[in-house]
Order: C-alpha cells, then structure tokens, then sequence
C-alpha cells in the first residue's frame, strides 16, 4: 500500500508534536519533513526527515506530500501562498484568521486543494449538524448563548470552534452573526436583545479546549457540551484529512463535514 507523505509545520508545537508522533505510528502515513523555527529545531532529529525553517524548502523536496499546519495566521497564509505555488495539499488547522486571511486562504485554494476545519474533532463537527435542528425545534423564545475554555497558553479569542458554533447558530435563527455577536458584557448594559447570541471566553490551565451551547428558554435550560480531553482528537482528525485531501480538486475550501459525507 502506497503511504501519504506528509510535511508537518510547527513540529515542536502542541498539535505539531501530537501530530508528529501518531503519524510515525501510522503505516498509512510517512513523514516527508518538518518545519520548525531554527531556534526551536533541537530535538527533532528523532523524526529522521528534513527539518528546515524554511517551508517553501521543505514543501519543494517533497512535491505532492500534504501539508498540516496548526500554527499562527500569518504562518499559515506565508504557507498558503508557498503550497500554491508548489501544489502540495494543504490542511489547516490555524485559528484567528482574519477576513482578509481567510481571502488569501481561498486564493490559495484555486490553485491547490485546501482543506480548513477549525476544529478537527468527531464530536464538535457532529454538533455543528445538530445544532440548527435544535434552534428550529426550540423556536424564538429560546435565547441561545455560548462559552469557550482554553488553556492559558491560547492566543485566540473567541476560539476558532466558538466562532464557526456561533455562525452556524445565528445562520439557523436567520441572523447575521456580526449583528448580533456580544463577546463582551460589562457595566449597566440594560436587558438582553432577543437578537442576540453572547459568546464568553475563559482561559485558564491546560484545559485542552471545553465548548458549551445554551439555550435559556421558559423555565428550563439545555446545555449542550463538547469537552476535548486530548489533542490527539485532533489530531486524528487532521491526520484523516490529510489521507483524503490529495485526492480532491483545487477550487474551494473543504471542510470536515464534506469529507465524512463523501467518504
Ligand atoms: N482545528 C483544530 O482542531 C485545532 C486548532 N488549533 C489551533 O492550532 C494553532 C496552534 O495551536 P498549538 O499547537 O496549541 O500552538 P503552539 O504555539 O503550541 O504551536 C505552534 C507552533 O508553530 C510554530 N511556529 C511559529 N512560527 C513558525 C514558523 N514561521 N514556521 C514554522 N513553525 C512556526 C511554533 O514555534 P515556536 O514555539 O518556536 O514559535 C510552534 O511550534 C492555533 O491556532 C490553535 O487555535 C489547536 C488545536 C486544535
Ligand atoms: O488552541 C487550541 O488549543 C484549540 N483551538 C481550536 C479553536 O480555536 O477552536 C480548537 C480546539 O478547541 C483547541
């Protein structure tokens, strides 16, 4: 059986690290190089496979080998523009992109096959279907609410997966999410919008990532939470795409659920 090479970015990271070793326990999967900042590559001689800072290096050796990248947004855009350049598959799992990251994400994915999940795990992605079939058989007197934990190390905030369970609530209540966002309350604020979806982040520890959906209705509550207890959930999930990715065509963006639904 032919392996999926693959090229880890930010190898010492805590995904890149998670990732690094499941995929050398994976005979699916070879690992074609890494790439990790000069100061940070000690140890990483273990992996036996090119170790450079420099991804475009990496990516050019290994044509064809999908790329992952669970990093920082503007890595992860420097990364987009080099895969498309060089065509090698790519799957993000970056959080914080901006708007205008985001375009350059999809820029790239015209000319290469890109794939971006904010967050790679079974059960959020099974949540997000959900989700919408809740609000609908809720109805309007249901006000709906969410909080994210992270450890204290995170940069982003709200979290990648808070923000997508945010969009796709407000898209099944019929709103648009930047007019009824509220990620910050504080002081005499009056009483709550009925459009309006409260999104609270807490950061703390080495809480590997809690995300938890409300919905405050006429004497009764329902809270729906997903608690990752390892990032190998991740992990998994990242690995997954990776296997699947090279086989699709450039031209948009795939996500989690299209993959399982293909497969
Ligand atoms: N989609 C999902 O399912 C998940 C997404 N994430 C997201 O993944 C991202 C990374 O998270 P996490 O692993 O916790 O973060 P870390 O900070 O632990 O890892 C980031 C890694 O990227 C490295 N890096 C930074 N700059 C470069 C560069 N120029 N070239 C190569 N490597 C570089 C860092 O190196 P150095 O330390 O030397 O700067 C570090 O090793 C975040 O956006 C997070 O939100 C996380 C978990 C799951
Ligand atoms: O930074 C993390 O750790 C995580 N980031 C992702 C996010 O921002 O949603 C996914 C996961 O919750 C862990």
């Amino acid at each position: 059986m032919a392996r999926t090479p693959i090229i880890i970015m930010g190898a010492q990271g805590r995904m890149g690290a998670t990732l690094a070793r499941l995929t050398q326990n994976d005979p699916e999967l070879e690992l074609a190089g890494v790439v990790e900042q000069a100061a940070n590559q000690s140890g990483l001689e273990h992996l036996g496979c090119p170790v450079s800072e420099d991804a475009s290096t990496i990516l050019t050796q290994a044509q064809g080998a999908t790329v992952i990248d669970f990093t920082a947004p503007t890595v992860t855009v420097n990364l987009a523009r080099t895969a498309a350049e060089t065509g090698n598959p790519l799957v993000i799992g970056t959080t914080g992109l901006s708007e205008d990251q985001q375009q350059e994400i999809a820029a790239a994915a015209a000319q290469t096959p890109v794939f971006w999940a904010p967050n790679m795990s079974v059960g959020v992605n099974v949540l997000l279907e959900m989700l919408p079939q809740l609000v609908r058989m809720l109805g309007s007197l249901y006000d709906v609410e969410l909080s994210e934990i992270h450890h204290k190390f995170k940069k982003d905030a709200p979290s990648g997966t808070a923000l997508k369970l945010a969009q796709v609530l407000a898209e099944a209540k019929g709103w648009d999410l930047k007019q009824v966002a509220q990620y910050c309350r504080e002081g005499i604020i009056g009483e709550r919008p009925e459009e309006e979806i409260g999104v609270q982040t807490l950061r703390g520890g080495d809480v590997v990532g809690d995300h938890t959906v409300y919905f405050f209705g006429p004497g009764e509550r329902i809270e729906v939470t997903h608690r990752a207890h390892s990032r190998e959930t991740f992990a998994q999930g990242a690995l997954r795409a990776a296997k699947w990715i090279g086989q699709q065509e450039p031209g948009k963006i795939y996500s989690m659920a299209e993959m399982v639904l293909s497969e």
